[in-house]
């Protein structure tokens, strides 16, 4: 006979509401213990302050803090323009009340919290693949890992920009670079508004988060040839030495106007005396470099992974609020059991100016697709045709999905190297 006493019976009412900032020591508790961390002073500070920035569920079983869920008050890049995007983090629920509904809970509050402030998309970093596509959360930017065998020259198949370079102080780069970044953040969708704290404590801070053998930021600005003031390209980069090897350049951000400029950091990169390989974690699927390099043996792409996942909470909006490269008129069937209001059957008419709408229709589908595909192709990043393929988006008219892959489509891939 089992004499364990019983279980205690688990409460069900949980409340979401606004955590406040009172509550902000509780909720970081929650977070090391779900993320099984014991940070310093410092680094408790520092997100500390990131989490009294943000806009805040908790999850409450009684009076204890059963679930954070946080959100960045960011502004996102979308093609032709930007949308504010509440950018979730910190998402934690405590070990004794999971996978009971605590962060669907949370979902459904930062959802309607959107709604009702006329922000149309949400957006996220995953810590495992299997939890947010059920929330409708798609990939809509990808990453390449690349490494650069530098023990010997860089190998370029096209002349690199002659402009002077400079090493500029971490404490100074946060305006000379802002201002670059803010210029060219259009260019690519899914890119957020650095704010000159995410600058100073995100990119330029002296130790770096996940390994301390690494040197403080080195930052190195590529000047035109013409014009040594005018920025015309970046890098961000750590390094260290080696034992057993010639030392490593971390590369976190290269920036730049033209391939040539591009070509530039990169040969000033693989020649830093001392080391011999270039890690790159964060690159584009688009990496002009993969091109220009005259030996694909010496730039090898060794992963890629899925970045930012986008959410569109209210679709309607966040299609006309996005420029389109194409005409199209099609009759989408949108599946999404979480938020009822964007589900059925509309048509998506983009005209040859550029203007779009998207209506109710009883017409029957062009194409059957849940929320979550519609939030991966948002940017521009993810072509529909190879849902399809995988039959996980259903194509009724022959040619629908290329068609909507080419109205979608953008010049540069959408691409963002801010985790969060
Ligand atoms: C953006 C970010 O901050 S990412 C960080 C996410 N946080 C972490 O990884 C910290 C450790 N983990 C946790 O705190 C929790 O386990 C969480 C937040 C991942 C999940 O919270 P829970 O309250 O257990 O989720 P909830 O009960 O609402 O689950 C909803 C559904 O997702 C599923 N699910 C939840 N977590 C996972 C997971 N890690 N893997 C697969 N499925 C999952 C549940 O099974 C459930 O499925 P169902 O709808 O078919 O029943």
């Amino acid at each position: 006979m089992d004499s364990a006493p019983p279980s205690p019976a688990p409460s069900t009412a949980i409340a979401f509401r606004d955590l406040p900032d009172t509550d902000l020591d509780r909720a970081l508790d929650l977070v090391y213990l779900a993320f099984h961390e014991t940070p310093e002073d410092e680094k408790r500070k520092h997100h500390h302050d990131l989490l009294r920035g943000c806009e805040r569920v908790g999850a409450y079983d009684g009076r204890t803090l059963v679930g954070l869920l946080a959100a960045f008050r960011f502004t996102m890049s979308v093609p032709g323009g930007e949308l504010p995007c509440p950018s979730v983090t910190f998402v934690s629920v405590a070990p004794t009340h999971r996978r009971r509904g605590v962060l669907s809970g949370m979902i459904a509050a930062l959802f309607e919290r959107c709604g009702a402030s006329d922000r149309p998309l949400a957006a996220l970093w995953a810590s495992e693949d299997a939890i947010y596509g059920r929330f409708g959360f798609g990939p809509a930017t990808y990453n390449n890992t690349v490494e650069v065998k530098s023990e010997r020259p860089l190998d370029l198949r096209i002349v690199p920009s002659e402009g002077p370079l400079r090493l500029v102080d971490p404490a100074a780069a946060p305006e000379l670079l802002a201002a670059y970044y803010d210029r060219t953040r259009a260019a690519r969708a899914g890119r957020i508004d650095r704010t000159e704290a995410w600058w100073r404590e995100e990119w330029m801070a002296t130790e770096d988060e996940e390994d301390d053998d690494l040197s403080p930021p080195r930052v190195v600005v590529l000047g035109a040839a013409d014009d040594p003031g005018r920025v015309t390209g970046y890098a961000i980069y750590r390094t260290k030495g080696r034992d057993d090897a010639p030392g490593l350049v971390r590369l976190d951000e290269l920036e730049a106007d033209t391939p040539q400029a591009e070509a530039a950091l990169w040969r000033y990169l693989a020649s830093i005396d001392l080391t011999g390989l270039i890690q790159a974690w964060g690159r584009p699927l688009d990496d002009p470099l993969l091109l220009f390099a005259g030996d694909r043996d010496q730039v090898r792409v060794t992963g890629q992974y899925p970045g930012l996942r986008v959410r569109l909470v209210d679709v309607r909006a966040a299609l006309l609020a996005r420029s389109w490269a194409a005409p199209a008129d099609l009759v989408l069937e949108v599946r999404d059991p979480r938020l009822p209001g964007n589900e059925g059957r509309f048509r998506l008419t983009v005209t040859g100016a550029g203007g779009a709408a998207y209506e109710p229709t009883d017409a029957p589908a062009d194409l059957t697709l849940d929320v979550r595909e519609l939030g991966s192709a948002y940017l521009g990043g993810a072509p529909l045709v190879s849902f399809v393929r995988a039959g996980v988006v259903t194509e009724h008219t022959p040619g629908a999905a290329a068609a909507l892959d080419a109205a979608l489509a953008t010049a540069l891939l959408p691409h963002t190297v801010d985790t969060f």
